[in-house]
């Protein structure tokens, strides 16, 4: 088993023999060497295997160049010999996505010569002594031709602008391209210069520094712990055999698909007879289409549907996915709590309704927990779970070993208004409007964010999961309502600068993508094509007008800091809370929960990257100017920290835990 260099060496001193020189050693050797692949060959490990004449892997062995996911490139020769090996396209494949091969595929593709189901080293053995006396001129990767296909040219140029599409301003799989480019197109000498020269880049990049900080960030997220002291290392999960969902609208059909394929039975509750046969033939559909991608039997016989909440008497757990609205999961809360067995885990899937309010419904609270999961359910990688102040050990240590099982990144967070991720996305999208009322276009706005990595620009996103969904809560929170005295919308509520452009968007019924308006427009309601609307900027000008502001001009660097400081500046008010444990809590969250772009780190790695003390003058200088939102005051934490001198990402644990201990 090799899993290649230790990424904690990265960008320090590597121990051990230098890799280049001990491969073309390997490879240039008189005798026979056959690499014998068990577990894994990830990275190193496998390019040392390239450098071997013959390869022998176990057939439940994996290989694969994951490199690009760590912001690097295969630079000791993995560039150079794999495309040498296996030809273009499918090098081109592997290098570029980092992903793992089984076995089986590795035969497929010749980078393996043989499989065994045996042991490796003894089948290796043989192989070498059978091949012995054969000449190995023929066995060294670096002096094959490179296969090509005969129009090269355009398949580089096609699987560029594709990388570059889906790079999202990430290098390194740009370089990867131009690595194998090199193997195509110069001689094999010349071809290890480039990818050296590439490599240097790379591993110079901040972006190389985020992807390894996240590698890790990653897996520091299961090593939970609340503020009461408990911790994923003493708290031991209940195990879950059958689970129920309640409310099968498009969150409650996603989390039965979730756990039905992941071999859980369910029983899947939706009170309303409509709606009901309509998720059973929706679930089943995307049961049938991820089968069918995956090549196994749809788990359809997993899934028990029905219309009253008494059949979830006998589950272990149940997640609640019924409408938000904190009345009626009340209701639900109750219900659940007569009806099921007193050991269940009662959990909700609120994307920000306060835990506590339904623990309290229960007749035992400490077995309430959230399970916040992202639309959509079977497919979006990340999920909060949430505990409130009543919530046991034992509850969070089961959502969190759940949440694995089912494919998850599950992050344990405190109970808030929003909980991490939605808590700082208010300000972002708070800023987002600012910025239009200000004299920004929707346009504009969301290119700016989209070039700094974000799948979809703020609004663009708005449009797709519908304005009238923030509009409903801010109806509820008394927020999205014409001033009283006036009629008017007003820009101030609850003491505090306020944009109401999204609840008039709403009034005129433009719901975003699916009423063919909203931020922009789309040639029919469901089009995902979204145009400028010349509509919306005369709205924006007569808005100005109305409200005697003007537009002034905004650049690309105010929309930035504004939107992302804002947002970080949250994250440090959560960290100070102690609603999440570390700055890799909210750093997992955004990447898998808000296509935060992964090569800036997450929002909090990007502050410390960008200078705590660059981010505190930078808001510094907003709240002056907006002293009406409250959200551009930099907070203690940021304060202490800069005060502190800045430390590293790692070392600010110990700084949250004097600013908390103070509090
Ligand atoms: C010039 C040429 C230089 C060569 C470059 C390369 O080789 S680039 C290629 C570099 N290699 C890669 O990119 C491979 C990265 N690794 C993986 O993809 C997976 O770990 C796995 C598939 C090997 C095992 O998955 P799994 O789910 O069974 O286990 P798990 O993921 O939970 O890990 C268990 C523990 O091991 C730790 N750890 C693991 N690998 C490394 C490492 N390389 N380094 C340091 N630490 C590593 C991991 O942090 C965790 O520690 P914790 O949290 O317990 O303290």
């Amino acid at each position: 088993m090799h899993s290649g260099a230790d990424i904690k060496e990265f960008g320090g001193q590597m121990s051990g023999p230098p890799l280049i020189p001990m491969i073309h050693a390997i490879e240039a050797a008189s005798k026979p060497v056959v690499a014998a692949i068990e577990g894994i060959a990830l990275g190193g490990g496998l390019e040392l295997a390239l450098g071997c004449h013959y390869r022998i892997a176990h057939s439940k062995a994996r290989v694969g160049l994951p490199e690009v996911t760590l912001g690097l490139l295969p630079g000791a020769g993995g560039s150079q010999r794999l495309p040498r090996l296996i030809g273009v396209p499918a090098a081109l494949d592997l290098i570029t996505t980092g992903r793992h091969v089984t076995a089986a595929e590795a035969l497929k593709f010749g980078l393996v010569d043989q499989i065994t189901d045996h042991n490796t080293v003894n089948v290796a053995v043989k192989f070498a002594q059978r091949v012995a006396d054969q000449p190995l001129d023929a066995r060294r990767i670096s002096t094959y031709p490179c296969l090509c296909p005969s129009d090269v040219a355009v398949l580089f140029e096609e699987v560029m602008q594709r990388v570059r599409r889906t790079a999202r301003g990430a290098i390194a799989p740009i370089a990867c391209v131009q690595a194998v480019r090199a193997a195509a197109t110069l001689p094999y000498n010349q071809g290890m210069e480039r990818e050296r020269e590439l490599m240097a880049t790379l591993f110079t990049s901040g972006q190389a520094r985020a992807l390894q900080y996240f590698f890790f960030a990653q897996r520091a997220v299961g090593r939970w712990s609340m503020p009461s002291g408990a911790r994923w290392d003493t708290s031991k999960p209940r195990p879950v055999h059958k689970a129920a969902v309640i409310g099968l609208g498009t969150m409650g059909r996603g989390i039965t698909v979730a756990l039905a394929q992941a071999g859980f039975s369910v029983v899947a509750v939706e009170t309303q007879e409509k709606q009901l046969m309509e998720a059973k033939q929706a679930i089943s559909g995307m049961l049938e289409r991820g089968a069918k991608r995956r090549g196994v039997a749809p788990a359809l016989d997993k899934i028990n549907y029905g219309r009253n909440i008494q059949s979830v008497a006998d589950v272990d757990l149940v997640i609640e996915a019924v409408f938000e609205d904190m009345a009626l999961k009340k209701k639900v809360f109750q219900q659940l709590s007569a009806v099921c067995k007193p050991s269940t885990f009662l959990c909700s899937n609120t994307s920000g309704l306060d835990i506590d309010q339904l623990a309290c419904q229960t007749r035992n609270p400490e077995l309430v927990v959230g399970m916040h999961f992202f639309a959509p359910a079977h497919v979006m990688k990340l999920l909060e779970v949430v505990y409130g102040p009543k919530s046991s050990p034992l509850a969070v240590a089961t959502a969190m070993q759940l949440g694995k099982k089912i494919g998850k990144v599950s992050v344990a967070v405190g109970n808030c208004r929003g909980f991490v991720g939605n808590r700082m996305l208010k300000p972002y999208l708070e800023q987002a409007l600012f910025l239009l009322e200000e004299g920004a276009t929707p346009e504009f706005v969301d290119q700016v964010l989209e070039e700094f990595g974000f799948a979809m620009g703020v609004f663009r996103m708005s449009d797709l999961s519908g304005l009238d969904v923030g509009w409903k809560v801010r109806m509820a929170d008394g927020l999205a309502m014409p001033d009283p005295t006036t009629g008017q919308p007003t820009r101030l509520r609850q003491g505090r600068r306020y944009s109401p452009l999204g609840d008039l968007l709403c009034e005129q019924g433009r719901f975003g993508q699916k009423t063919g308006r909203g931020w922009y427009q789309y040639d029919k309601p469901g089009s995902q094509v979204a145009k400028p609307d010349p509509w919306l900027h005369s709205f924006l000008d007569e808005y100005r007008a109305r409200h005697a502001l003007v537009a002034h001009r905004i650049d690309h660097q105010e929309v930035l800091e504004r939107c992302l400081y804002s947002m970080i500046n949250e994250g440090f008010r959560i960290l100070e809370d102690g609603i999440a444990a570390g700055p890799e809590d909210i750093d997992v969250i955004y990447v898998f929960g808000y296509s935060w772009p992964r090569h800036h780190g997450g929002p909090m790695f990007y502050a410390a990257t960008v200078g705590l003390n660059k981010v505190l003058e930078r808001l510094e200088h907003y709240y002056q100017a907006h002293p009406d939102v409250p959200s551009l005051q930099p907070c203690h934490l940021l304060r202490k920290l800069v005060a502190s001198g800045s430390p590293p990402i790692q070392k600010w644990r110990e700084v949250i835990k004097k600013v908390r201990s103070q509090l």
